[in-house]
């Protein structure tokens, strides 16, 4: 198998400081947020990779930069061996942003309120100067929706409705890849499974690569082949699915099984992971998870541990073993 996505080195700081004048009154220094630090991994061609972590792990920060929406500050991602932040080549640059689309959590945001369905699946075709010819209609179907229902509006539809018409215009340009962040994240909990299955399903049948962003180990278990956890902005760890459900290694990875939500009939029990997620402006020394870490040892305050290998697993914890 060969990658689609390389990911090197990536990192990404935000300036949130307060207004110049605001700092000068108040003497404040510059604050720098790092949302994702030093992330390397890549995404094999026609798998499923899931991205883990709690809110404000730098999921969607990691997500933005693989499909161009936001430059890294440092490392590269590269697309089938193109850098869209250092490739100069027009063509090249529009040819590989064309290959990767994105889906996002809230279905309605992101649908233009005032366009009809069809112009809006279309419009990735359209756009570029391409007849449509009837595509809106036949993706419409392809998602479980019906064709005829091209000429209404977004506010016409249900959520998971919405999310599939999402779905449609995404594979509109025929992407090899699209990057799913949180998608069921919104929708009723009968609904979700549908979505996740169709999107199974579509994978299977278009040959696609998914960077599937969530908080919710049990969406990701049913789709991934690979699964990277990140923690305050790091990777933390890193595996094939069936190992990392199997023997989860970091400690981290370990509380957030500890705190998957558990199926059951009626519906979900959601206990969140314990201990508060540390200031990202200014993250623990050492091993960022020490505070909360039930097994850390003084060393783990002091030295960052580096990602390492342990039996097949990819792991950053000086206690993996
Ligand atoms: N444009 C921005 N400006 C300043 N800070 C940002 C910006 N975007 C993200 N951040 C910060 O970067 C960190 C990572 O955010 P990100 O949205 O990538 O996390 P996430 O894991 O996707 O979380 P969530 O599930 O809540 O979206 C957070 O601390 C967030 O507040």
């Amino acid at each position: 198998m060969t990658a689609l996505v390389r990911i090197s080195g990536l990192s990404r700081v935000f300036d949130v400081s307060k207004p110049l004048l605001n700092r000068l009154i108040e003497r404040l220094p510059k604050a720098m947020l790092t949302a994702v630090s030093d992330v390397s991994l890549e995404i094999e061609e026609r798998t499923v990779y899931a991205l883990v972590g709690e809110s404000g792990s730098g999921k969607s920060t990691i997500g933005k930069m693989v499909v161009g929406l936001l430059p890294p500050s440092e490392g590269a991602v590269e697309i089938d061996g193109i850098d869209l932040a250092s490739e100069t080549d027009a063509k090249k640059i529009d040819a590989a942003r064309s290959e990767i689309q994105m889906i996002f959590q809230d279905p309605f945001a992101s649908l233009n309120p005032r366009w009809r369905v069809r112009d809006i699946i279309n419009e990735p075709v359209t756009a570029r100067g391409g007849k449509a010819n009837g595509l809106a209609e036949r993706l419409l179907d392809q998602v479980g929706l019906n064709a005829a229902d091209a000429v209404k509006y977004p506010h016409e539809f249900s959520g998971g409705q919405r999310q599939r018409i999402c779905i449609a215009r995404a594979l509109a340009s025929q992407p090899r890849m699209i990057v799913c962040d949180e998608p069921t994240s919104a929708l009723d909990v009968s609904v979700q499974a549908q979505v996740l299955n169709l999107m199974s399903d579509l994978q299977e049948e278009f040959g696609l690569t998914y960077l599937f962003i969530s908080h919710d180990l049990t969406v990701v278990q049913h789709m991934a082949d690979r699964i990277g956890v990140l923690y305050l902005g790091r990777l933390v760890e890193e595996a094939d699915a069936d190992a990392l459900f199997e023997t989860p290694r970091h400690p981290y990875t370990q509380m957030l099984f500890a705190a998957a939500p558990k199926m059951d009939g009626f519906g979900r029990e959601v206990e969140p992971p314990k201990g508060e997620i540390p200031d990202p402006i200014s993250p623990p020394s050492g091993c960022a998870f020490h505070p909360r870490c039930p097994i850390a040892i003084d060393r783990c305050s002091r030295e960052r541990p580096e990602m390492r290998r342990v039996h097949g697993t990819r792991v950053a914890c000086h206690l993996a073993e």
